[in-house]
């Protein structure tokens, strides 16, 4: 594609060069230049990218985008393309969904949000569309599964991918004769416009809960970003018993689609008619999220009796109240690293357990200070034994988190022990379990590293598990 073409409908300065380049990529990260590329330039949280242009320049970038006046581009050669952009990161979503031939447009998207809970319905909504035979992707934390096939895990976890690498995939969706993507929106994806120019046939808006605080700087700052889906999306399915979410729903210029834990879609809708189906999902957290799920099937026109008869089939996605049961112990893996999503989930345990339920668990370095406390007491309140661990520690002092992690169990009789290795917790647990006994081991579900400092370790916790079985049944 030439320049001229990708800044046509954009309002762009040439500042340098011409406009007749012939581009042949775009991206915001100099390293993933390549020969022919658009660099734009974004000032981020950590770094500029302004000091990357030489790096960009020498793997062969023909064209540099800034957003920020009176810069000195002196020592950029005359053959270098520059253009001005009132936005970057907007500039990034635009160009990117361009240069891949605006793939979203030939696609029916769907993009869940809420601080609990994406995956989990993304992976829903995406199940029962492939049973009524829709191809239809998947995209979000876990990895790209296309039509059911994992295709791509994503680095870092990342949940909402930037833009440059979104279009893409929505292209090979396209060329894989996919018509429906399941997405899930992060509030830091929203807030840093990854999916400004995605087309959003569905928004779906699950619960407010704390997390990603530190990082949007406040609550409020959290929700904005969260409300940005409602401006994006066509038709909005929102929580009706989450206050945050209903209010927020009230800005959609559609009239909002309701589910909550009586309703659907303004008629009643109790807990039997999920049993009667025979959704059996473990969770009252789950039952919520499969209302979420029939809301958006209802949405695309589909009816009762199709998705009824679906329902018996969903299953959760890898790390999601992933069970192994060996010598009479019911382990539990699950990605809880939230207040509202460690409840959830001990709450169901403790409904489901017939003996004791031991917890181990620890919270992220870098992340929200304030939701220590509060899963420290949640841990100890419901649990009949708490094992404190490392989750990933990231930059932080291990045994700072576990500290004030602490803060939030006093007061309560249960017994807590600290081990900050994240292999030994488990050993611990599973040492310590009876026959009859559940196991939770909360944090990191699905993920397959730990971070500790700026090493990144393999590591998983489902694999401890049944090492720590096998070094138990080894020693007896
Ligand atoms: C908080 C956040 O959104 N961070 C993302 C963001 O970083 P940033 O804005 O701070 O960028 P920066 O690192 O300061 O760099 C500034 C600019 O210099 C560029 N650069 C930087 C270094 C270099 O060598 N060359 C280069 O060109 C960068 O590409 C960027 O354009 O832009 C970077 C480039 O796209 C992302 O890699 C980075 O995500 C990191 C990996 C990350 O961990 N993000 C997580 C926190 C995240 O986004 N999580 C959400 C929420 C998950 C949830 O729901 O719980 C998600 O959607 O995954
Ligand atoms: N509706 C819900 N309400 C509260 N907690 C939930 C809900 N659904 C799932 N959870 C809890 O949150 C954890 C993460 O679930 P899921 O991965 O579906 O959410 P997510 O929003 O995608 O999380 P993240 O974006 O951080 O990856 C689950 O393992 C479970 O403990
Ligand atoms: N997307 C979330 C995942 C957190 C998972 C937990 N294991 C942690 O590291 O805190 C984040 O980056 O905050």
């Amino acid at each position: 594609m030439l320049l001229s073409e990708l800044m046509k409908d954009w309002p762009c300065t040439l500042l340098k060069g011409s406009i007749r380049q012939k581009i042949n990529g775009i991206t915001e990260s100099s390293e993933c230049i390549k020969e022919g590329y658009v660099f734009v330039i974004r000032k981020g949280t950590v770094r500029d990218g302004l000091d990357f242009v030489e790096e960009a320049l020498i793997k062969g970038a023909n064209t540099i985008v800034v957003d920020r006046v009176n810069l000195d581009l002196s020592n950029i050669p005359s053959e270098i393309t520059v253009l001005l952009v009132p936005d970057s990161s907007l500039f990034i979503s635009y160009g990117s969904a361009k240069l891949a031939g605006t793939p979203g447009e030939e696609l029916t998207i769907i993009a869940v949000t809420g601080t609990n809970g994406k995956t989990t319905v993304s992976h829903f909504i995406g199940q029962l569309l492939m049973a009524a035979g829709c191809r239809t992707a998947i995209i979000g934390t876990t990895g790209v599964y296309m039509n059911g096939e994992l295709t791509e895990t994503i680095q870092d976890s990342m949940t909402t991918m930037p833009a440059e690498r979104l279009h893409p995939i929505l292209r090979q969706c396209v060329d894989r004769q996919i018509t429906h993507v399941v997405l899930e929106a992060s509030s830091l994806g929203l807030s840093s416009n990854r999916l400004a120019h995605c087309p959003i046939s569905i928004g779906i808006l699950l619960n407010i809960g704390v997390d990603h605080y530190a990082e949007h700087g406040g609550k409020q700052q959290y929700i904005e970003a969260k409300k940005r889906l409602i401006l994006l999306a066509e038709k909005l399915i929102a929580n009706e018993d989450d206050p945050i979410c209903y209010e927020m729903s009230k800005d959609s210029a559609s009239k909002p689609m309701y589910f909550s834990v009586a309703h659907l879609n303004g008629k009643p809708y109790p807990a039997d008619k999920l049993k009667e189906s025979s959704f059996s999902v473990l969770g009252k957290h789950n039952e919520m999220n499969a209302r979420a799920a029939i809301c958006a099937l209802l949405a695309l026109g589909y009816s009762y009796n199709e998705i009824h008869s679906k329902l018996s089939a969903l299953c959760l996605p890898k790390g999601r109240l992933e069970r192994y049961s060996q010598d009479g112990v019911e382990i539990y893996v699950d990605y809880a690293h939230t207040p509202d999503a460690l409840q959830v989930v001990l709450e169901a345990l403790c409904a489901h357990a017939s003996q004791r339920v031991i917890t181990v668990f620890g919270c992220g370095g870098d992340r929200d200070h304030e939701k220590r406390p509060q899963m420290g007491a949640i841990a100890a309140q419901y649990s009949t034994h708490v094992i404190l661990t490392s989750d990933n520690p990231r930059s932080e002092e291990p045994s700072q988190i576990i500290l004030d992690i602490l803060a939030g169990t006093t007061g309560f009789p249960t017994p807590i022990d600290v081990l900050l290795n994240r292999k030994y917790a488990i050993q611990y647990a599973i040492r310590i379990a009876q026959a009859g006994d559940v196991v939770l081991i909360a944090g990191k579900g699905h993920e397959q590293t730990q971070q500790i400092g700026d090493k990144v370790y393999h590591f998983c916790d489902m694999e401890e598990v049944k090492h720590a079985f096998f070094e138990k049944n080894r020693l007896d």
